[in-house]
Parts: C-alpha cells; structure tokens; sequence
C-alpha cells in the first residue's frame, strides 16, 4: 500500500486523539470543579454534584479506555458513508455533533466483523487500521464490492493477517480484547439477545473467554439502563484467571462487572480450606440440598412424650409437654416460612398457651365454675410470661435462632441425612471454610432466612423516596447538558453508537449512589450483599460447577438472564455436572439455547495433534476443534529418571527474551520444582506476567502461554476422576511451543 492512504489515516488518528485529549480535559475539569463546588450542604446539592461527579467519572473511564487502540477500522459504504469504528464512540465538536468514529458494539459498525464478498452488507470497502500508541503503522484493506475495478481477489487475506498477527503476538500474561478481530460466528454469540440462558460450547482455544467478556461489553452498551444498576457478574474458575481476565472489561470502557471465583459467592467468608476430592464431591451433590434442608427441620424439636421441659415462675411453673410444642411446630411451619422467620410463631405460639396454662391453673374455680380471671388479669400474666428468660431459654432449645455459619458447622460435625460413606467423607470439626462449603453456607442461609422485614420495608420507601428526587435533579441536568451528553434514542440513525452520558447514570442508580453512607458502585454492592440479583450472569469454565453452586447462582438470577462457556472435555472437579441438560433442566427445563465454537485460535496444529491423542487414548472418536494456525514446531518429549532437572534444564533453553513460559505439573512436584526454579512466580494466586510460571493442571485453566512445558503426563493423568481432562488442559494453553516431560 502507498504511503499516502497512511499519511491520511495518521491525519485522521491525530485529530481525533486531539478530540479526546479535549473531551478527556473537560471531563477531568468537571469532576475537579463538581468537587470543588461548596454547596449549600443541601440534598439537592449534594445531589446535584454527585450527577456531575458521576456523569464525568463514567466519561473519564471510557476516555482513557480509548487511549489504547481508540480506532482500529474504517467502513466505506457503497451509498457513500464512511465511518470509522473504535472501542468507544466520539462526536465532533461541531453544530451537527458529527461522529468522529463509532463505537465496536453498535449496529451500524457490525458489518466490520460479518461482511464478506458474497454477503457485504453495504460495505465497499473495509479497512483494518493498526496503531502503536498514536501512530499509525499498518493499514489492510478488503474490497468487498464485486464491481470495484480495484479489486484483485486476494483481498480477503488481509484480514486473516490481522488476526493472525494477533494470534502470534507474543503473551504478557495478561488477556488482551478482541475488538479488532472478532470472527463472525464470534459477533452472533456477543450480540444475542440477553434474554433466557445461552450455552457456548466449544474446545480449548476457541475464544469462549473472549466472546463472554465481549458479551458483557456488547449486553451494558446495548442495555444499560438495565444492566448496569443490576450490575453483571462474571464467575471464573480461580484468581489467577481472574487476573488474567481482569483487564479486558476495563480496556473496553466498563466497570459495571463484578469478577468473582465460586469460593468468593458468599459475601463475609474466605474459603481458605480445601476438602479431599471425595469431600468436593459429596458437598457438590445437589442431595445436599435435601440433607441440609432435612438438618434445618431436625432442629426444630419437641419434647420427649411424657418428658415435658418445666420452666420456674414466679406464678408457679411453666409445663412445656410434647402436644403443646408439636401444635406450636405444625403452626410455625404453616407458615412455610425459612427456618428464623418462622421462628416468631413458633414462639408466639407457645408463649399463648403457656399464658394460657398458667392462667387455667391460677384462675380456676375449684368448684368446676368459670376461670375467674378477666382479660386484664389474663393480659398481666401473659406479659409475665413473656419477660421471663428461663422462657426464653427453654424455648431456645427447641426452635433455636440460627446463623448460617454455625448451622453448617454444626451439621458437618455432624452430617446427617446423607449414606454413611458420604457422610463420613465430609464429618470435619472446626477448620476453615472450603470452596465447597461456599454453596451449602448459602443454601443453609435460604434455608434459615435472616429476618430483617423491618428494617427493608423503611429501607425501600426511603428508596422510592430518593428516586423520584434524583430523577427531577437528572431532568434539570438533561435539560442543561453540553454537547456530550446528548441521548442516543433522540439523534439519527447513526446515534446508538456513540457514548452518552445519559447512559452511563441514571435515577435510580443515582438515587443509590446518594445515600449518604453508600457511595459504592453496583459491583461493590453487589459483591457484599448475598441476596443481590444481578442482570445478568457469565460463568466461564461451566462445566466446573456443582449442583449446589448452580442453585446458588441461580437464586442470584431470577430472571435466567445468563451466558455459560464451557468444554465437558475439560470437566476436573470432581463435583462437576455431567450435561447441559443436567444443569439446566430443573430450572429452565428445554428452555436454553447451545451454540458452539468450532475453531482453536490459540493452540497451533502441531500441539493439538497431540492433545487429541491424549483424549482418543479413551475416546476413538474424539474430534477437536480445528486450529487456525499451524507454526511448524513439533512438540518434543524427553522421558528422565529426574524429570525435575529435566525441567530445569528445558526451561532454560526455552526462556526467551518476549512471552510467558509456564510449567504444569501435578501438585506433589511443586515443593521439588520451586527449588529448581527459584525465579518461577507459583502459589494459589501466581503473578502470570512474570517470564516462568509454576501451576498445577487444575489452575492453568484458561489460560495461555508462549510456551508450555508438561511435566509427568502420567502422574496428571492418574491425579483423579478427571485425570485425562486435566492433561488435555495442560497440554492445550501453548501458543507457540509445547515439550512434554515424562518420568522414566
Ligand atoms: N477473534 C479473535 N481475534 C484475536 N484473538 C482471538 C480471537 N478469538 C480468540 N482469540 C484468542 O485466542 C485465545 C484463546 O481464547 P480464549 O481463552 O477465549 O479461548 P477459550 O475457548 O476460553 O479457551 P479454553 O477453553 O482453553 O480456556 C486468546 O488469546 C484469545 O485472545
């Protein structure tokens, strides 16, 4: 390509950096002045500089967004438009608000990701703009108009050079986003609707990461208004994915996400503990659902027949015997109320027929007349009754308020309900919390309800109260917005795409974020607060959960509004549900809708060839997905009496100046593996930007390398239940280079 296409887009890229330097500018100085705004100290004006704060701070996040990568594409219209498409929409200081470049997710700039020559969506001509830092340093072009006579036929290739440059970039540890090369069948799945529950399927290195992240990008743009105040939460296997993950959303302008592990779902504890395999499993089980529920209904006794619990008062003895307790149990469980919220009529109940009892005794007339005493008398007694704490005790004892945590550790001192063998695998006394204990700790809380009612309800109306204040304060900011925060709804065609303040607050988030000691975001809520219902749902790595865990994310999403990425073939928990079908059916029954991946981006030919082989060993017919790229490098193997020097030894001649080396090897060589490796980052949480990595087969879950190094396939493979899934893991996260350690 001449230079001069170049010098032109550099023109282009220029003034619209200058753009967002303006933009960036006016967004720090709103923010620095709202803040420096005195203020009557009234609501009103609190408020008032919270939108402002708010409205800027939203902007100011997406404009450094842009800053990496702020345009990558240009569509040219056969009909004459000619837009360019970045990570977030900007408009030109102008009277029109002319759009500068448009943002990825919006319609008008889809026919980047889908048009071809058969199919070219209006599109002339599409171009691929590659910058490093604010220059310009590559353009390709695709003519995608038949006619043009500048065609040459070839063209289609430039795009695969794009994404293949991308592919065979050196790794930083870090997953970078895809917007400039999402694939077609990619852009389906990001942009479906958000309705209902939608399963991505797909081998390793098919993108399924990528597409969830830019899924939760794509639903907060196209839905914000509901989204973004629900927040989305997306579930990954363990903290280091997570930190791998953790810039892709930032990188796209969004901070409505919480980004949790299954062991960080209840909100207060830290699963620090880990449980036998065996253990996991009984504790995933969706049995435990009844055991547990069974365990609640056990603590609400009554006496033995004929061995009543007598309680001293002062107007003579409390009896409380088998029918009174049983009638006040079949009472308080009518109301089919959790266990603590069903607990006031129980003792009600009793506290009623004890009164009654006691006045019964001291009223009768010995002659068989009428009680003598009156409602006064009567009220009197009962209100004595009710003060007395040996009462209380006793009833206590036999319809106990409970908190979740020492319900859970009670049972599993104790486990009942459950086969003797299961139960012996998970009887434990004392200990920390494990991942596994995350869902029984939540189901025990269902189970057991927490009754605050009171306090909500004046919660709620102070709730309403503050909306319907924010939204006059929104009205009178709307009407007096600048140029920038104009509504998508009310410009051309061409508006949805481009950022608006407006989108990114709203009254009722406004009206949140102004409680006087709640000034957090909806991710921060959200993470703190069990019974949060989130607006939509992204669990990556799916096939992972246990039942007890779908039920708890399921009571996180009411409205089924969720996106599950997984690979069965990759299935290592123990707990881990067999199908789809298993998981979904006893909530959404047929209804859920599964789409699959069928092309490996990561993994090169070469390496996957011997994956495959590994998974054929027991599955003749094991088909995986196929690799877009191929590198000529064959994997080796050396097999050595001391496979840990061996290690030493490759990682050595493998180390090179750019990307990521890990080493996988079963747990039980890590002790031997970190001496021989004293510069490899290792441990629960391992810094995966550093040159060598150590991990065990179960935490390279989802991620990638330059280079891979298997150690003691063998021992990986004889590790568990799952044993070949966790070697086909490992031995699929290289992007450029795999060697196989075996013990002789
Ligand atoms: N359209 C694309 N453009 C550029 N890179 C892509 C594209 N799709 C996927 N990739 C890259 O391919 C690699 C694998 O993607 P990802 O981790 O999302 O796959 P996955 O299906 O989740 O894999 P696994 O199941 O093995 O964890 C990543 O480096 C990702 O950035």
């Amino acid at each position: 390509m001449s230079t001069e296409p170049i010098r032109d887009e550099q023109k282009f890229i220029t003034s619209l950096y200058a753009r967002l330097d303006d933009l960036r500018d006016q967004a720090e100085a709103g923010v620095a002045r709202a803040l420096a705004t005195p203020g009557t100290g009234s609501a009103q004006s609190r408020l008032e500089r919270d939108v402002l704060v708010a409205e800027q701070s939203g902007l100011l996040a997406a404009f450094d967004a842009g800053e990496s990568g702020l345009c990558f594409g240009r569509l040219v219209f056969r009909d004459g438009r000619d837009h360019h498409i970045g990570r977030i929409g900007i408009r030109e200081d102008d009277t029109d608000r002319t759009p500068l470049v448009v943002d990825w997710r919006a319609e008008i700039a889809r026919p980047f990701y889908l048009a071809t020559g058969y199919e070219p969506m209006g599109l002339s001509r599409r171009r691929h703009i590659t910058t490093r830092g604010r220059e310009v340093v590559s353009l390709h072009d695709e003519v995608l108009d038949l006619t043009d006579t500048t065609r040459t036929g070839h063209e289609s290739r430039d795009a695969d050079e794009v994404l293949l440059a991308a592919l065979d970039a050196a790794r930083t540890g870090r997953m970078h986003d895809i917007v400039q090369t999402i694939q077609a069948e990619q852009d389906a799945i990001i942009r479906s609707p958000h309705h209902g529950v939608l399963v991505v399927e797909g081998g390793p290195g098919t993108g399924k990461t990528a597409v969830a992240l830019h899924r939760a990008a794509y639903l907060l743009y196209a839905h914000r208004e509901q989204l973004a105040r629900r927040a989305v939460l997306i579930v990954g296997p363990n903290p280091a994915f997570l930190g791998y993950i953790g810039n892709v959303l930032p990188s796209l302008g969004e901070t409505g996400v919480l980004l949790a592990t299954p062991a960080e779902l209840y909100p207060g504890v830290r699963a620090t503990g880990t449980d036998t395999p065996r253990a996991a499993a009984v504790k995933g089980a969706a049995a435990m659902a009844g055991a547990l529920a069974a365990a609640v209904r056990d603590r609400q006794r009554v006496p033995e027949r004929g061995e009543p619990l007598v309680v001293p008062h002062e107007d003579g003895d409390l009896v409380i015997d088998w029918d009174m307790a049983l009638e006040a149990r079949h009472h308080a469980r009518d109301t089919a109320l959790p266990h603590n919220l069903a607990r006031p009529s129980f003792v009600f109940r009793l506290l009623d027929a004890l009164a009654e009892q006691l006045a019964d005794r001291i009223g009768a007339d010995p002659y068989g007349g009428p009680n003598f005493l009156g409602p006064d008398d009567r009220a009197l007694l009962a209100k004595g009754v009710a003060a007395n704490p040996d009462v209380h005790a006793a009833i206590d004892t036999l319809w106990p308020a409970l908190t979740p945590e020492d319900f859970l550790a009670d049972y599993l001192a104790d486990p009942t309900h459950l086969p003797e063998e299961d139960a012996a695998a998970i009887r434990r006394d004392g200990g920390p919390w494990t991942p596994a204990d995350v869902p029984l700790l939540d189901e025990a809380a269902e189970l057991l309800g927490h009754d605050d009612s009171a306090a909500r309800a004046a919660e709620e109306a102070e709730r309403q109260r503050r909306i319907q204040y924010a939204q006059g304060v929104l009205d009178v900011s709307y009407a007096s917005r600048t140029y920038e925060f104009e509504d998508k709804e009310e410009v051309d065609e061409d508006a949805s795409e481009v950022l608006s303040a407006h989108d990114i607050i709203d009254a009722e988030r406004f009206a949140e974020r102004h409680e006087e000691a709640d000034h957090r975001t909806a991710a921060e809520r959200a993470a703190a607060d069990r019974t949060w219902t989130f607006g939509h749902i992204i669990v990556d790595e799916a096939q992972e959960l246990s039942a007890m865990l779908w039920r708890l994310l399921m009571r996180r999403s009411p409205t089924r509004s969720m996106t599950l990425v997984g690979d069965p073939a990759q299935t290592g928990d123990p707990a881990g549900v067999g199908s789809w079908e298993e998981i979904l059916s006893p909530y959404v029954e047929d209804r859920w809708e599964l789409v699959r991946l069928g092309v490996n981006y990561r993994t090169p030919a070469e390496i996957m060839a011997v994956a495959a082989a590994v998974r054929r060993e027991t599955d003749p017919g094991f088909e995986p997905p196929r690799s877009v790229r191929s590198t000529g490098a064959e994997p080796w193997e050396r097999t050595a009496a001391d496979p840990v020097a061996e290690t030493a030894d490759a990682v050595a001649a493998e180390l090179r100046e750019e990307g990521r080396l890990a080493v996988i090897a079963p747990p039980e060589l890590h002790p031997a593996l970190r001496a021989a490796l004293p510069g490899a980052s290792h441990g629960p949480a391992p810094d995966l930007t550093r040159p060598v990595v150590l991990l065990d087969p179960r935490q390279a879950k989802g991620l990638e390398f330059d280079t891979v190094l298997v150690v003691d396939p063998d021992a990986i493979r004889a590790g568990g239940p799952h044993g070949v899934n966790d070697l086909y893991v490992a031995l699929t996260r290289a992007t450029q280079r795999l060697g196989v350690v075996r013990r002789a």
